[in-house]
């Protein structure tokens, strides 16, 4: 019989992303709740090796709903990548009496995850926190949305002055290896483009869909680039349009880590805050090594190696609307 539940550690790892706090706090409350004791692990996987470990109640997280960020801290902590990393965690815990593990953080932290639950037979669930979206297994993660309504507010300040002086801006967002916030963003901001990493993008395609404009009067010319994108740098693809529009002025601009920070969305705090309690009832069901997530409003669960094997598909349909609607 699986070994009873009694205390459960928190932590977030990877790019903190904004509704990480709300489900912290939906994880310490739900614990409580069912009379568990829960403990936060600070900074992230580094933190685990590090014995950075402090136990919290209801009270330590108040007033965190609303903000952006991590109260436990995040890391990128290549030691959790070595096996003596991740003995040096597994010593720290039991040090504690930690019997299971909530993660929150993206396809990297479930990875370290995964072969941490395998090599310790560790009751582990995780959490999809990271403002890319690139996770399967849920349909947003937590902080995506935030992020994607940074995006527009920036994109809806930079068309104020970009068409008071018919600039051409080329926006580059976040998303190290997906398109998820470009492609949403650009359906919401009336982007003219978006070039993203899960095509090709040719540049003549670009062109096509300046030229369009154009010949439709167009005045905003506001392009939306993902980072990663097989086009090439924000600065490569100014130079090509630079050059073949000599005429337009145009100008950069990188949102970097704006996208980041910030209070949730309202529907970053619901997802969080759902999804921190469906990890203590999920672990105090006997589930073990699954990535939780929200699909067409239901709870779903997908075990962290598929979870990693699987890319999470871009809808391309929004694809389609950008350009109908780019007219
Ligand atoms: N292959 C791996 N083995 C063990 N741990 C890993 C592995 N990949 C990532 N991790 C751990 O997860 C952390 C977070 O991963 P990262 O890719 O930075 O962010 P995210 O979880 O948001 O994708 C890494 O810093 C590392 O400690
Ligand atoms: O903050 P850093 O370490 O520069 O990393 C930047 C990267 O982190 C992200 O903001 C979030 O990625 P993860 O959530 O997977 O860590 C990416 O969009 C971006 O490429
Ligand atoms: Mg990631």
């Amino acid at each position: 019989m699986a070994k009873e539940i009694n205390s459960i550690g928190v932590l977030t790892s990877g790019g903190d992303a904004p509704g990480m706090n709300a489900a912290i706090r939906a994880v310490v409350r739900a614990g409580n709740h069912y009379g568990k004791r829960v403990f936060g692990i600070y900074e992230g996987y580094q933190g685990l090796i590090e014995n950075q470990i402090l136990e919290l109640n209801a009270r330590s997280v108040k007033g965190i709903l609303n903000r952006g960020g991590t109260i436990l801290k995040s890391s990128r902590s290549e030691e959790f990548k070595t096996k003596e990393g991740r003995k040096r965690a597994y010593e720290n815990l039991q040090a504690h009496g930690i019997d299971a593990l909530v993660l929150i953080g993206g396809n990297g932290t479930f990875t370290g995850g995964m072969y941490f639950s395998e090599e310790f037979d560790f009751p582990l669930m995780g959490l999809p926190g990271t403002i890319d979206n690139d996770l399967a297994g849920t349909d947003f993660t937590i902080g995506f949305d935030t992020a994607c309504n940074v995006v527009i507010e920036c994109v809806d300040r930079i068309r104020d002055t970009a068409e008071s002086h018919n600039r051409l801006f080329l926006v580059e967002v976040m998303g190290r290896d997906s398109g998820f916030i470009g492609l949403r963003a650009g359906v919401a901001s009336g982007a003219v483009d978006v070039i993203f990493p899960e095509e090709e993008n040719p540049m003549i395609d670009l062109f096509a869909e300046l030229e369009r404009g154009a010949s439709n009067n167009k005045t905003n010319r506001i392009i939306l680039v993902s980072e990663g994108n097989k086009m090439g740098s924000i600065q490569e693809i100014a130079a090509a349009v630079k050059e073949r529009y000599p005429q337009w002025e145009s100008k950069i601009t990188i949102l970097g880590h704006l996208q980041r920070g910030g209070s949730p969305t309202c529907t970053d705090r619901v997802l969080a805050s759902r999804l921190g309690v469906a990890a203590i009832e999920s672990l105090l069901d006997g589930r073990r090594g699954e990535a939780i997530g929200i699909v067409n409003n239901q709870l779903a669960y997908m075990p962290f190696e598929e979870a990693i094997r699987s890319k999470a598909k871009l809808d391309m349909e929004l694809n389609r609307i950008l350009k109908i609607l780019a007219s």
